[in-house]
Order: C-alpha cells, then sequence, then structure tokens
C-alpha cells in the first residue's frame, strides 16, 4: 500500500467544511477563491458535486479538488469481460420471481481464487432505479487480494461498507482510510478509491440512490446522543505522483460496471476544501439509548445513519445496529417483540449472536425479512425469555449486528437466492416448535 496506512490523521465531524492540504506541500489550498487563473504548485482545480448546484444551502454537498491531472484525462470506458462482476448491479429487479419468505443465509464463502474487493461484490436484493436516482441495492463482498493499480467509482449512488472480517485500507482521492470490522465507512457518488485487504475479507455494502446519509433526527433526546457527530472522521489529504503504464479506473454506471485505462494515479489530490467527503464511523463510539422502565422500544432507536426519502420520517434505508448495552426493563419480554413491518428488514451480523437468534444466523451471514413478513425470536428466545428472572443484565456482549431497512420492497437476485447457495432452506423451522400457551381458564 503506497505510502502506509499508520498513524493516520482524520478530521473529526459530521456534514463540515472541511480543508485539508497534504503537508508535503504546505500552501496548495488556494487563498479566498476556488479557481485562480493558476494554482500553487501548478495544480488543477476541479470541482466533485454532491447535490445539484442549487439544492438548498443546508443539503448543499460540493468539494474542490486540487490535483496534478484533471480526472478528465482517461481511455474510454469499456463494459468489463463477460465473467468479471457478473453477479454484482443487477439492474434487473424482475429476474427472479418475486419470494416473500423468511429468508435466512449462511456466511457468504470468501473465493480461494484471487478476487479484489470489486470483483467480489455480489448482489443480494434491491429495488428501484439508478437512472431515475431511487432505490437501493444490497451487496456483499468477498475477496482476498488488493485492488493493484485499479481504483473504482459508483456513478449510481452512495455505499455505505460494512467490514465484518478483514481491515480495509481504503485509498481515495480525499486521503487514506483504515476501516476495521466494528467499523464502517461511507463512501459517496463518484469518489475514486482503491481497497487493500490484509487476507480473507468479507463485509456488507448498503447502496442508496436517492440521497446521501444523513444523522437522525434526535427529537426530544435532545442536542447529543446516538450517533454523535464527532465520531465520523474524514481523510486528511494524501497524493501520489505516479505514472503507471494501464492504470485502471472501474465504475459502476447504471447498474453497469465498465473500465478505462489511464496512464496515472488518481490519488493526485494534493489538497482539498468542501463538505462534500468519505467517512468512517467506529459503532464501539454509539451512544446507546434505550427502555429504563418496561417494553421493548423500537430498533429506530439505534440508528446510526439514514437515507431519507421525500416522505417524513420514511427512510430509503437507514442503518441500524444492535450493540453491546445494559437490559433493565422491568415486567417484560425483552427481545424483539413479534411483528410485521411495512418496511423491508435485512440483517447481518458482524460479530457474536443475535438475541432473537442465538443459532443459525452467523457472523458473515444474513437475513431478510420482506415486507409484511412475519419475524420475531425463534422458540428457544421465546422460552428462555419467557422465564428468565429480569435483572439487570448485559445484552448482545461482544456483539454487533446491524439492519439495513428500508421503505422499499426489495427483490432478490439470482445470486442471492441460488448461485451463492447460502440460502438456509430449514430457515422456517426456528418458529415451528413455537408451542401454544393459550388457557381460557387462566387470565
Ligand atoms: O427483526 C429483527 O430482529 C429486528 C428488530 C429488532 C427489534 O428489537 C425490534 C424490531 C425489529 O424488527
Ligand atoms: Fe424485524
Amino acid at each position: 500500500m503506497p505510502g502506509g496506512h499508520e498513524e493516520l490523521r482524520y478530521l473529526s465531524g459530521f456534514g463540515n467544511e472541511f480543508s485539508s492540504e497534504d503537508p508535503r506541500c504546505p500552501g496548495s489550498l488556494p487563498v479566498g477563491q476556488n479557481s485562480p487563473q493558476k494554482c500553487p504548485y501548478g495544480l488543477y482545480a476541479e470541482q466533485l458535486s454532491g447535490t445539484a448546484f442549487t439544492a438548498p444551502r443546508q443539503e448543499n454537498r460540493r468539494s474542490w479538488l486540487y490535483r496534478i491531472r484533471p480526472s478528465a484525462i482517461h481511455d474510454p470506458f469499456s463494459p468489463v469481460k463477460a465473467g468479471q462482476c457478473q453477479h454484482f448491479a443487477a439492474v434487473d429487479w424482475n429476474a427472479q420471481p418475486p419470494n416473500p419468505n423468511q429468508m435466512r443465509w449462511l456466511p457468504f464463502d470468501v473465493p480461494a481464487a484471487a478476487t479484489d474487493w470489486v470483483q467480489g461484490l455480489r448482489t443480494v436484493c434491491g429495488a428501484g432505479d439508478a437512472r431515475t436516482r431511487h432505490g437501493l441495492a444490497v451487496h456483499v463482498y468477498v475477496c482476498n487480494a488488493n485492488m493493484v493499480d485499479k481504483c473504482f467509482y459508483n456513478a449510481d449512488g452512495d455505499l455505505l461498507i460494512v467490514p465484518q472480517q478483514g481491515t480495509l485500507r481504503i485509498v481515495t482521492e480525499f486521503g487514506r482510510l483504515v476501516v476495521a470490522p466494528n467499523e464502517i465507512c461511507v463512501i459517496q457518488q463518484g469518489m475514486r478509491f482503491s481497497v487493500a485487504v490484509g487476507g480473507p475479507s468479507r463485509g456488507y455494502v448498503l447502496e442508496v440512490f436517492d440521497n446521501h446519509f444523513q444523522l437522525p433526527d434526535l427529537g426530544p433526546i435532545g442536542a447529543n446522543g446516538l450517533a454523535n457527530p464527532r465520531d465520523f472522521l474524514t481523510p486528511t489529504a494524501w497524493f501520489e505522483d505516479r505514472e503507471v503504464q494501464g492504470y485502471t479506473v472501474a465504475s459502476k454506471y447504471q447498474g453497469h460496471v465498465f473500465e478505462a485505462k489511464q496512464g496515472h494515479s488518481p490519488f493526485d489530490v494534493v489538497a482539498w476544501h468542501g463538505n462534500y467527503v468519505p467517512f468512517k464511523y467506529d459503532l464501539a463510539k454509539f451512544m446507546v439509548i434505550n427502555a429504563v422502565a418496561f417494553d421493548h422500544a423500537d430498533p429506530s432507536i439505534f440508528t446510526v445513519l439514514t437515507c431519507p426519502s421525500h416522505r417524513p420520517g420514511t427512510a430509503i434505508a437507514d442503518f441500524v445496529i444492535f450493540p453491546p448495552r445494559w437490559s433493565v426493563q422491568e415486567h417484560t419480554f425483552r427481545p424483539p417483540y413479534y411483528h410485521r413491518n411495512c418496511m423491508s428488514e435485512f440483517m447481518g451480523l458482524i460479530l457474536g449472536r443475535y438475541e432473537a437468534k442465538e443459532e443459525g444466523f452467523m457472523p458473515g451471514g444474513a437475513t431478510l425479512h420482506s415486507m409484511m413478513t412475519p419475524h420475531g425470536p425463534d422458540a428457544q428466545c421465546f422460552q428462555a425469555n419467557t422465564e428468565a428472572a429480569l435483572k439487570p443484565e448485559r445484552v448482545a456482549e461482544g456483539t454487533q449486528a446491524f439492519m439495513f431497512e428500508s421503505s422499499l420492497s426489495l427483490a432478490v437476485t439470482k445470486w442471492g437466492e441460488e448461485t451463492c447457495q447460502k440460502l438456509d432452506a430449514n430457515y422456517y423451522k426456528c418458529w415451528k416448535s413455537l408451542r401454544k400457551h393459550f388457557d381460557p381458564t387462566k387470565p
């Protein structure tokens, strides 16, 4: 990894106007204007827009990059060869017949053959369309090799990356990020990045087409809590001035993967400023709020980030976690309640076990409970928790489950249903042994 990632410095905050210069070139950021006739050090100025020019000020996102060469210098893009990235970015959600069943996947396999992060992306489910900028896709990645002289950008939307196994070392145009399991990062539309791994690596990706991720409103919680803005970390400027024969720029555009060649590293940004930036967040920093008297609070209380739709309070996708915490509710069935939801719930497990399903849902696996598909604790969980003494208890210790919850109805891909061969046909049985306890003589 060029330059290494040790002792990286980050900028703290969410949605800030940041600025950063690579310390090797002091004064590389123009002062008082964005487009000087000649930029310091002979750099080119380039704007990266993350919202319409005219978006309201509060939502407006853009950054100015001062780089050795403009991004426009590359050969034409062509579609990647058949066989590469074939399970990624299915655009036709109608390819499989709809399937409303409860779904659970065993951990997805990391291939034995050398596979880089982009080649290792597989699309599991999703809805909507990148062209009309409405919808989302859930992908997993399974890889073991570095992206060598290769970067990727997504023209279709933003990527929220959740490593489950293996630390990702990511070079972006804005600088370098190290993202370990139990951390997440967001790389937004158009940002070029390259991923290096230390061995077999696996994780989840939430792609949203509509909007950028925001922190949820806190309402009566007040000014602090859940994911606090200062715990979001943005990289500091870092560049390499590297001529490379046949550097590959891969992209996803309208749901298809393309590649173009260029003669230099795209990580040639010496300085930048703006509020359209990649960031990472350590899930251990989440300030957990929950019921402290009785009843089970809805999991929206654990929302880290949300990508809103135009309907108030209704997300294209929420990123929700189930972190270690105290459980203290009295006269309460404490695990998740049985429910049917007008939203779609895709869950993954980063570490440990999930409280509602002690068995079968494993780290690196997943579940999907689609719209109005009934689900809840398995028989074992129900039994144990209706009998348990309700003392204060640590729950989910050493574990981290998460949910991508969406107001859209998700289609599952052929890879998700068939090709991956991880769909657990026995999942429905975890509720079959729930017994009838009803006794009309005992109120
Ligand atoms: O289904 C799940 O396991 C996720 C979930 C957790 C919870 O505490 C309440 C509702 C819910 O959908
Ligand atoms: Fe649920």
